[in-house]
């Protein structure tokens, strides 16, 4: 007799199971009556695999002015994902072995899903310690360190022999302070996406590509924002994966006209003869929202003074659903993108698909059901969206973390989420899509 059996389930176009789950893992998938002491019928719904979101900032320590990891683990069950990847950039940064420890108790104690981290860099001293927590990846902005730093880094995993990846976000600081002089005088939000053009992130692609092959690591390209940055990528899969975030995808540079700083993010808002399109996706990686919550007080100061980033746990997934509602994109890609990717890119060995053995981790959704986005809905602190009053057809029902309820009908359980160390290998396997039946 298990725990729980999740009956009804079409986890494909057309296959129907039931999934018995026992201590929190998916223990049977069946086409026949499952024995267990509670049941969920989930029949007229879409089951994703839990869905994880390898990119946000919760900013904790340091920013729970912004947010926190208790009202950003919300606001992720609230958006349907199970599992999280937390960035550095806190205060103090997460870029040794104390704050990294320091940072998995605070989430063990606040977050509702599970998460797993991403490491700072500061010097190559602190990675070794920092590895014995098996963090996710080593995360590097391009814009604020130099070239030789990045590149002791790549120099002390290869010592250490840890295949674990090195995340990036690209964009070149001298192109960045070259585009800013002649702008600087300027208030219109709309120069923001002047002051960091493509060139700035498509140099610093090419040179991390180069790192990349140069000492044959695995790099993740966070928020590839150009079809040109794209067009570079492309050569390089063995090593080289890629994300692009919702506002990406679905804003241009035009919607500084309408939002102001709210839509200021790095990199910025893209022309539409250079941004990224639905159509692109199936060549990258990975959907990952950005999550950058700030205080909507200094969302709305100036164009140089107003903090760079916008929120979409809440909203990503009605996005999605929405394309896919308009054949824009699949259900499958939304698997892929959100789930097998990540847990396949940043070692999430027991999370990313539904199969026995793996964590009872589920993303369920109502294809049909329509509304408008609010953000007074929002678990978030950040009580904004570019998104607002967006007509979505498609929305998560229920977030499920090892079993366990955490999201049912919009409103947001208690949780206990627990920190996942990230297991790498150097070979990354292909991600396996289909259901294992047994
Ligand atoms: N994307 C942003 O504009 N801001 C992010 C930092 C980052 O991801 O670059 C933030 O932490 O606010
Ligand atoms: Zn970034
Ligand atoms: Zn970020």
């Amino acid at each position: 007799m298990f725990d729980l059996s999740l009956e009804n389930c079409r986890v494909d176009r057309d296959l129907t199971v039931n999934i018995g789950v026992d201590d929190g893992k998916i223990v049977q998938i069946s086409r026949g009556r499952i024995d267990a002491s509670e049941r969920i019928d989930l029949k007229g719904y879409f089951v994703l695999p839990g869905l994880i979101d390898s990119h946000v900032h919760f900013r904790d320590p340091g920013l729970e002015y912004k947010e926190d990891f208790r009202t950003g683990s919300m606001a992720a069950a609230h958006g349907g994902f199970a599992t999280v990847l937390d960035m550095p950039n806190t205060v103090p940064p997460t870029d040794n072995a104390a704050e990294f420890q320091r940072k998995i108790r605070i989430g063990e104690r606040k977050s509702v899903v599970d998460f797993g981290l991403h490491a700072g860099f500061r010097s190559v001293s602190d990675v070794k310690g920092i590895l014995r927590f098996m963090p996710a990846s080593f995360k590097v902005f391009m814009d604020l360190t130099g070239i030789s730093a990045v590149d002791g880094l790549f120099r002390e995993l290869k010592a250490l022999s840890a295949p674990v990846p090195v995340t990036v976000h690209c964009e070149n600081r001298d192109v960045v302070m070259e585009s800013m002089k002649e702008l600087k005088d300027m208030s219109d939000p709309s120069v923001y996406a002047l002051a960091r053009p493509p060139l700035a992130e498509e140099v610093s692609v090419a040179e991390v590509l180069a790192l990349s092959l140069h000492h044959e690591h695995p790099v993740h390209i966070c928020h590839l924002s150009t079809v040109k940055s794209l067009q570079l990528v492309e050569p390089f899969r063995d090593y080289v994966t890629c994300e692009v975030t919702p506002h990406h995808l679905m804003l241009d540079s035009g919607a500084f006209r309408r939002f102001g700083t709210v839509v200021k993010t790095n990199p910025p808002l893209r022309p539409p003869e250079s941004r990224i399109y639905p159509e692109f996706l199936d060549r990258i990686n990975v959907i990952g929202t950005d999550h950058a919550p700030h205080g909507i007080e200094e969302k709305r100061k100036g164009v140089w003074d107003a903090p760079p980033g916008i929120p979409n746990l809440e909203v990503v997934l009605k996005l999605l659903l929405t394309l896919v509602s308009k054949g824009r994109m699949s259900l499958y890609t939304i698997r892929r993108m959100l789930a097998e990717e990540p847990a396949r890119i940043f070692g999430l060995r027991s999370k990313g698909r539904i199969s026995e053995g793996m964590d009872a981790d589920f993303t369920v959704v109502d294809l049909k059901e329509t509304g408008s986005i609010s953000s007074d809905d929002f678990y978030s602190k950040a009580h904004y969206t570019p998104f607002e009053g967006f007509s979505y057809t498609g929305t998560p029902v229920m977030t499920m973390v090892r079993g366990r309820v955490v999201m049912r009908d919009g409103e947001v359980l208690e949780g206990n989420g627990r920190y996942i160390p990230a297991e790498h290998d150097s070979k990354p396997e292909t991600s396996g899509s289909e259901v294992d039946l047994s």
